[in-house]
């Protein structure tokens, strides 16, 4: 991904903010439980779900495995893999809510299940039962899985 194609707005989260909100999730979900396993949404879900299923010792974990974003571009969503059964009992996880294109589908195909992410847009946030930390719409989340500490210029030369 080039610098030009990141939206101006953006919302970089670090290791250590990422597992510290995951957490935050964890303890929010308690007290719904227990739950009869994860499902993790491909891919951004994938170290959310790993973080909240060690903390409510849940080694149950599926996946349902969606494509929907090239870069920063929305194209048409896929699903590559997809899951069984109504989602009863079931916890599914996605790193965040945007449009709410991804957690619609997943929840036509999962409606009884509880759907819980980390970050939350506004357009998304009706579609999540829970979630930690809001942003702004015009906001590009930027996860430490695609990012990379770099040198930058003195603000003077920039
Ligand atoms: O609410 P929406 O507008 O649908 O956007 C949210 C989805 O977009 C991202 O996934 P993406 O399709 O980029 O795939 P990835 O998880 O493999 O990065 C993110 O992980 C969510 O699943
Ligand atoms: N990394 C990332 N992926 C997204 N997919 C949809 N919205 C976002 C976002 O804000 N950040
Ligand atoms: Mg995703």
């Amino acid at each position: 991904m080039s610098p030009s194609d990141i939206p101006a707005k953006t919302f970089p989260v670090s290791w250590w903010e990422l597992h510290r909100d995951a957490r935050a999730l964890a303890w929010r979900l308690m007290g719904n439980g227990p739950y009869e396993g994860i499902v993790a949404i491909t891919r951004g879900g994938m170290v959310p779900a790993a973080i909240v299923a060690r903390e409510l010792e849940i080694r149950l974990i599926d996946t349902i495995c969606i494509a929907s974003y090239d870069e920063t571009v929305q194209g048409e969503l896929v699903v590559l893999k997809d899951v069984q059964g109504d989602g009863t009992g079931w916890l599914i996880i996605d790193d965040l809510v945007d449009t709410g294109k991804t957690a619609r589908a997943v929840r036509e195909r999962l409606p009884n299940a509880h759907f819980a992410t980390i970050y939350a847009k506004p357009e998304g946030r009706p579609l999540v039962d829970s979630f930690i930390t809001e942003v702004s719409q015009d906001t590009w989340i930027l996860f430490p899985w695609d990012t990379d500490m770099q040198a930058v210029p003195p603000l003077a030369r920039r």
